[in-house]
């Protein structure tokens, strides 16, 4: 891929086991992520992928093995403690206010940086007035930077699939993560759109600095913009590479054409 900098590990995934009911979705999953990096994991439908990612982000609690995000244990934490250590993520089945604007709903990612209450917004007192006028900045940053100021007081029900996507990618970015996770941000665009939002991916790690976590069944994509990827199948792992290696590995190539498992 691109000359940029890999650095250190800086998200690290041991031996992650989760189950629900007798259905193991993950088994003794292990890989880790390094700061800057977009790293991939693709495999089969129910292969286990969401699960993972809900595992990063602190929506499931895996029954065996540890996440850690730079050194720092994450087993038994919620989404919001997860949220506050630095990890954003997208989700597959848009999670937007579709009635409100596009500003709006950018700015619901601010709430974790929001140190003013409520009733001091409501009452819009100096400090409370201040901080607002510096979250609404940083707000119009990102939609600058999205392409979306056309839109911004645009109610988001009535926009497009592909830029409702994009303003689920600003409400994350908003957030000021250092891991963003990215759950299927392609699903359901139109080539034109899908090509807009690898150019945001792209974007969003070389400018924001954000390490990312993808989740994508386009296997051009996949292998166009990622520096490593993870192949699950059926809950456990059986490739772990850079897209060449991973696109030469027997048990990928046979998981994907459904011929062994
Ligand atoms: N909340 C849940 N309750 C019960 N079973 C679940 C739950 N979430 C996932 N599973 C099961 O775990 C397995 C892995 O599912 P998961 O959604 O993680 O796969 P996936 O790779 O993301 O699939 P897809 O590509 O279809 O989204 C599947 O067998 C699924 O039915």
């Amino acid at each position: 891929m691109s000359s940029k900098k890999i650095g250190d590990i800086i998200l690290e995934v041991k031996n992650i086991s989760l189950a629900f009911g007798g259905v193991k979705a993950l088994t003794d999953i292990s890989f880790d992520v390094r700061e800057h990096e977009i790293r991939a994991i693709i495999g089969p439908n129910g292969a286990g992928k969401s699960s993972m990612l809900n595992c990063i982000n602190g929506v499931y609690q895996p029954q065996q093995g540890e996440i850690t995000l730079r050194g720092q244990h994450f087993k038994h934490m919620n989404s919001r403690q997860v949220a506050e250590m630095g990890v954003a993520r997208t989700f597959q089945n848009l999670a937007l206010f579709k009635g409100m604007s596009v500003l709006d709903n950018i700015m619901t990612g601010r709430s974790l940086h929001m140190k003013r209450n409520l009733l001091w917004q409501a009452l819009r007192w100096g400090p409370a007035e201040r901080e607002e006028n510096e979250q609404r900045e940083k707000v119009e940053r990102i939609i600058d930077f999205l392409e979306i100021q056309a839109y911004r007081k645009t109610p988001v029900g009535r926009l497009s699939y592909g830029l409702q996507k994009r303003v689920d990618l600003g409400r994350a970015l908003a957030m000021e993560p250092q891991v963003l996770l990215l759950d299927e941000p392609m699903a359901g665009m139109n080539v034109e759109e899908k090509q807009d939002m690898c150019r945001f991916i792209l974007d969003v790690n070389d400018e924001f600095g954000c390490t990312i976590v993808l989740i994508e069944h386009d296997m051009g994509v996949v292998m166009d913009i990622s520096d490593r990827v993870v192949v699950l199948d059926y809950g456990k792992k059986i490739g772990d590479g850079t897209p060449a290696e991973v696109r030469r590995n027997d048990d990928v190539i046979s998981a994907y054409l459904g011929t062994s498992h």
